[in-house]
């Protein structure tokens, strides 16, 4: 019988520890009934002593998702497990992930700990996390650079004190696939009652190895696998999940293994993701880069007429890229709209559909055809964010011999202010006049803009960073207008923002 292999996702924990990848509260919601819909088996949904806004989008997420084990992270520290408890105390399946550092660098330099005391605390606080969760994984921080013996006993500590998950990391991106193949196997032969509890991995992508040590993992016997939707993550990212999931089903002859993943939501998970945190997938990304299913060259192009399995090693359709028949446009009706979201996997309020439907309607005015990438674009721009600034009217005089100068009228939580302003360019132009007209200390960090949607009547994404009060935020608007689109991804930031601070 095949293996099945649980597969715990850590986008908006890891991931969220990426630079610039922070999400807020319902962006973490919507990416978590995404991954619900996905079929992950465990959403790691934050660190919930972080802050209070990682301890709110830990308790929301953990009522709100009822299919899959929602996971809080915590050092092995009283105060972080109560954080973590708490914070679940509503979820249906909840699971307390509790982790130390079993490496000697670790150990003596950041934690100043001896290795006997890293076991006492291993001892009493996985027992205490035990006595407060049903479901508890311990970690062992930087395991594959940790003195392989002191690591099984650790391990052995864990699993005495309750832990039913134990998690191997290379926290590093150190190991060789070669490397991890042997530790698990190392591990399995030497933990004693290793078979009361899951052997989990959870690798990094420093050297870009964090796919190949994941399944050479899997092939040695761990049976959980810790990943994030387009390899995001801390420094390099960790291992992709579309991979590791892609790999075990194309190569099933290999791995004999299976997960409860529904493949066809693949596709949209990585792209709502991309919209979300303003990065859009490189297009020679494995499995969801736009040229993943894309043959150029002549012999290859003859090769798939032919046969398409001789270039193609899986579907299109199998990740969930699908052709429509059906064209939306502006004689459309709400019935067709509203079957399109849901067959595109959104399952919105009447209120938000009503609200939708409007801007869809104006979007067609503007646009021929309304494409399946334009809804997706135009729901995951619909911000959720409470305006606090919202764009009212904008003129811009510019040309190639003079300076661009922008007049911007915003509502400000309600009140009309308008000013006006020269720069290096009409988009500079905008942002210093609404830098006039707000009191915060903003400082944009990066600026890009793409076409979401193909024609000349394409819509122009832009995702720009902005840093205020220390904090780096990322912002995104969508309109045909690439000068609207990049004035509403700036008010998307400063309103996220705003958010932010009101939920501190
Ligand atoms: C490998 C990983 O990805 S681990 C997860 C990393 N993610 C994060 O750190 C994001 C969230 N982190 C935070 O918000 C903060 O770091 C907090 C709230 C956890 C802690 O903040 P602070 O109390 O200000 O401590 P700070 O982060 O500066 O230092 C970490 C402290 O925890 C200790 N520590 C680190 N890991 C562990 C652990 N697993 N168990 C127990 N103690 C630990 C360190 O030794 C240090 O202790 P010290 O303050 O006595 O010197
Ligand atoms: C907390 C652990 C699982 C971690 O993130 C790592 O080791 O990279």
């Amino acid at each position: 019988m095949s293996q099945q292999i649980k597969i715990f996702d850590t986008t908006l924990r890891d991931g969220e520890q990426s630079p610039g990848c922070s999400m807020n509260l319902n962006e973490k919601l919507k990416m978590a009934r995404q991954l619900e819909r996905l079929r992950v088996d465990i959403i790691e949904a934050g660190f919930a002593i972080a802050s209070p806004g990682d301890f709110e989008s830990v308790a929301a997420i953990a009522q709100t998702i009822k299919d899959c084990t929602v996971a809080s992270l915590s050092r092995l520290v009283k105060k972080d497990i109560d954080a973590s408890a708490e914070a679940l105390k509503n979820a249906v399946s909840p699971r307390i992930h509790t982790f130390i550092a079993t490496s000697d660098l670790h150990m003596r330099y950041k934690l100043k700990m001896k290795p006997e005391d890293v076991l006492s605390q291993i001892d009493e606080l996985v027992t205490y996390a035990r006595n407060l969760c049903p479901d508890v994984e311990f970690s062992a921080e930087d395991a594959s650079r940790s003195d392989r013996d002191f690591l099984c006993r650790a391990l052995e500590r864990a699993i005495r004190a309750g832990a039913s998950t134990v998690n191997i990391p290379d926290t590093v991106g150190y190991a060789t696939p070669e490397e991890m193949f042997d530790l698990i196997s190392y591990i399995k032969n030497n933990v004693p009652n290793i078979d009361k509890a899951t052997i989990s991995v959870h690798n990094h992508n420093d050297l870009g190895l964090g796919v190949a040590t994941s399944l050479a993992s899997i092939k040695a016997g761990a049976t959980q696998v810790e990943c994030t939707l387009n390899g995001i993550g801390e420094r390099a990212g960790n291992a992709a999940l579309e991979e590791i999931v892609m790999a075990l089903k194309t190569r099933r002859d290999f791995f004999d293994c299976t997960t409860r993943i529904d493949t066809t939501q693949i596709y949209r998970s990585c792209t709502r993701l991309a919209r979300i945190i303003g990065q859009d997938i490189p297009n020679n990304k494995a499995i969801v880069g736009a040229n993943a299913f894309l043959h150029e060259s002549g012999i290859h192009q003859h090769g798939v007429l032919a046969k398409r399995e001789t270039y193609e090693i899986m579907t299109p359709e199998s990740i969930g890229i699908v052709k429509n028949n059906i064209v939306l446009g502006k004689h459309s009706g709400r019935h067709a709209f509203e079957d399109r979201l849901v067959s595109l996997g959104y399952q919105l309020p009447e209120e938000a559909i009503a609200k939708l439907f409007e801007k869809f309607k104006v979007l067609c005015d503007r646009k021929k055809d309304v494409s399946d990438y334009d809804l997706e674009a135009l729901v995951e721009s619909t911000s959720h964010t409470p305006e606090h600034y919202k764009l009212d009217r904008f003129v811009i005089n510019s040309g190639n011999t003079i300076r661009a100068t922008a007049i911007v009228r915003l509502q400000i939580d309600g009140r009309e202010v308008e000013d006006v302003a020269i720069g290096d360019g009409p988009i500079f132009a905008c942002y210093k006049a609404i830098e006039k007209m707000s009191p915060l200390n903003l400082k944009l960090e990066d600026y890009s803009i793409r076409s979401v949607t193909e024609g000349e009547d394409a819509l122009g994404q832009v995702s720009v960073k902005v840093t205020c009060n220390g904090k780096t935020l990322t912002g995104r608007g969508l309109s045909t207008d690439i000068l609207e689109s990049s004035i509403l991804a700036y008010l998307h930031a400063i309103n996220k923002f705003i958010s932010l601070e009101k939920q501190a």
